[in-house]
């Protein structure tokens, strides 16, 4: 990748990270964003960063074997999200935020861990797909890690437990894009709790997958 994509790229994660914190996506130093390099580096927001105030430069750079090559401290969550990107060749960018209506959901009672929020929507089924719920963790513990390894393969977005929600997608535009659907789809779970509402059938999520696949 010529200098000058790295640059585009450092650039895009900077103006998307604060497009995500400027609408209370998520809060304070919360969150993470990386985008997979072609070399298999990676560039990842600093840990402690606020996404809304990023300098491009300081962005932390990695090589394919996770060493830091330039810019501040990379997330604690590093090893979360190469460990997604180990499992998903096809995907380019992960975002993971603190997003208030995802988080909630991932503190509720009596939530399907293998698919915390029902297709409610088309679009969610399109963006989203299956969410599963990956145990409570320390944020930065390795453990947090590999128990994703196990899940990233068939999901393209996880939710771990009183914590959030991790979202790849083939782009960082792409990545963006369906974790604001989830998050609203979240909202929308949240809202209609109680009201038994009407889902999409098997049938209709397997078309929509089949006309609009992910990644
Ligand atoms: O919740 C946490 O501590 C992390 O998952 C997080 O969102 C921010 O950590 P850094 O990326 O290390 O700043
Ligand atoms: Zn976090």
């Amino acid at each position: 990748m010529s200098i000058h994509e790295q640059n585009r790229q450092r650039e895009q994660i900077s103006l998307l990270g604060k497009s995500l914190f400027d609408r209370g996506l998520t809060m304070g130093s919360s969150g993470n964003i990386s985008v997979r390099l072609e070399d298999g580096g990676w560039l990842m927001t600093p840990t402690n960063a606020c996404l809304g105030r990023l300098d491009p430069a300081r962005i932390s750079h990695l090589d394919p074997h996770g060493r830091l090559v330039s810019g501040d401290a990379p997330t604690k969550e590093h090893f979360l999200h190469t460990a997604m990107y180990d499992e998903r060749p096809q995907s380019g960018a992960i975002v993971h935020l603190h997003s208030t209506h995802s988080v909630a959901v991932s503190c509720l009672p009596g939530i399907d861990p293998c698919d915390c929020i029902p297709p409610i929507t088309a679009y969610y089924a399109m963006r989203v797909g299956k969410l599963p719920l990956v145990p409570y963790h320390i944020p930065g513990d390795k453990a947090l890690g590999d128990a994703v390894r196990g899940l990233a393969g068939k999901h393209s977005a996880v939710l771990l437990a009183n914590h959030g929600p991790v979202v790849a997608g083939k782009n960082l535009e792409a990545a963006v894009y369906a974790t604001e659907e989830l998050e609203e789809t979240a909202k929308l779970f949240l809202l209609l709790r109680g009201e038994s509402p009407r889902t999409l059938t098997p049938e209709q999520v397997a078309e929509l997958e089949a006309r609009f696949p992910r990644d």
